[in-house]
C-alpha cells in the first residue's frame, strides 16, 4: 500500500487508537493523532484495558514515565491485542537506563509487539549493545544500529523503526529509509511518543511495515514544513501540528521522503 493512499485511508476511516503512554506525551500525542486525522483514546487502566483494546484499531505502549502500577495495565494491554488480531506498537523509552525499566521492556518485547519504535540508543539496547543514550535523548547514530535492528526484526518477528535524522524501518527483509524532518524536532520533548501513536493509527488501516513507514514520511514532511515558519521549539511545535492536518495525501505520492531499499 502506498503512503498517499494510506493517509486517504486513514482520513476516511478515522481508526481508534489506544495509547498507553507517558504523562509527558499525553497531550502532545493525542494531538498529533488527531491532526492526522485519527481518534486517539490515552486509557491506561488495568480495570478497562481489557474491555478497550478489542473495540480500537490498534494499541500502543510507551514506558516513558514507568511505574509499578503501570505495568500489569501494560501487560494485560499487549496480551489483549495478540488475543484480539490488534496490532500493538512498544515505544521502550530510556529501556536501557535502569534495571526496572529493563525488565520490563524486556517483558514486554516477549509479548510479541507488531512494531517497535524507538531512537537509535533504545533500539541499540534491544539488540544486545551498550548505548550512550542519556535518559529519553539518543546519543548513537542510526547507522550503527541498522544491521543489528534487521536481525533483531528477523528474530523477533516484527517491523522496527529507528528514529533520528533518518530513520530506518525494517521487518529484517524489506527495509526503507526516510530523509526529511528537521533539526528542532530532537530538541521538543514527546516528539518519538507521539510518533509512535501516529504509527498506531497507520497500524490500524495498513500492514504494519508499510504503516510505519507512512507515520514516518507524514513526520518527515510536516517536520520540513514546520521549520520554514518556526522560530524556535515553541512555534514549531503548533506549526508542526498544523502541517499534519494540512498534509494531503498527493503531497506524499511517489513515496515522497521514502527510499526503499
Ligand atoms: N536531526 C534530525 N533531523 C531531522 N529529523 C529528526 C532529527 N532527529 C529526530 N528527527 C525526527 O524526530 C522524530 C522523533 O524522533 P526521535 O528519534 O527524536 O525520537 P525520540 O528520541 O524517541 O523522542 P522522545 O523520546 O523525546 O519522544 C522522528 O520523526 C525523527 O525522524
Ligand atoms: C522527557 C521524558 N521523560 C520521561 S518520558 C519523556 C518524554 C520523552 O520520551
Ligand atoms: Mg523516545
Amino acid at each position: 500500500m502506498k503512503t498517499d493512499q494510506m493517509l486517504a485511508e486513514l482520513r476516511a476511516q478515522s481508526p481508534l487508537v489506544q495509547c498507553i503512554t507517558n504523562y509527558v506525551a499525553m497531550n502532545i500525542a493525542a494531538n498529533v493523532v488527531l491532526a492526522a486525522g485519527a481518534s486517539p483514546a490515552m486509557v491506561h487502566s488495568d480495570s478497562e484495558v481489557a474491555d478497550f483494546v478489542p473495540i480500537c484499531g490498534a494499541l500502543t505502549i510507551n514506558i516513558g514515565t514507568l511505574s509499578p502500577t503501570w505495568v500489569s495495565s501494560m501487560q494485560l494491554a499487549a496480551d489483549t491485542a495478540v488475543a484480539s488480531g490488534k496490532p500493538w506498537v512498544l515505544d521502550p523509552v530510556a529501556h536501557f537506563a535502569t534495571p526496572f525499566r529493563r525488565e520490563v521492556a524486556r517483558d514486554l518485547v516477549s509479548r510479541n509487539p507488531t512494531i517497535i519504535r524507538g531512537n537509535a540508543s533504545e533500539i541499540l539496547a534491544l539488540t544486545g549493545g551498550t548505548s550512550a543514550g542519556k535518559g529519553a535523548d539518543s546519543g548513537d547514530s542510526v547507522a550503527d544500529v541498522e544491521s543489528a535492528a534487521t536481525v533483531l526484526a528477523l528474530t523477533q518477528g516484527c517491523v522496527i523503526a529507528i528514529t533520528g535524522e533518518v530513520d530506518f524501518v525494517t521487518d529484517g527483509t524489506r527495509t526503507a529509509r526516510i530523509t526529511g524532518g528537521h533539526a528542532i524536532m530532537p530538541k521538543i520533548t514527546a516528539m518519538g511518543c507521539s510518533l509512535t501513536a501516529l504509527i498506531g493509527a497507520f497500524a490500524a488501516i495498513a500492514p504494519p511495515l508499510n504503516a510505519t513507514v507512512a507515520a514516518l514520511a507524514m513526520f518527515a514532511e510536516a517536520g520540513e514544513r514546520a521549520g520554514k515558519t518556526a522560530q524556535g521549539s515553541g512555534s514549531f511545535q503548533v506549526a508542526f501540528l498544523d502541517a499534519l492536518m494540512q498534509i494531503a495525501p498527493d503531497d506524499l505520492a511517489n513515496d515522497a521522503h521514502v527510499q526503499w531499499l
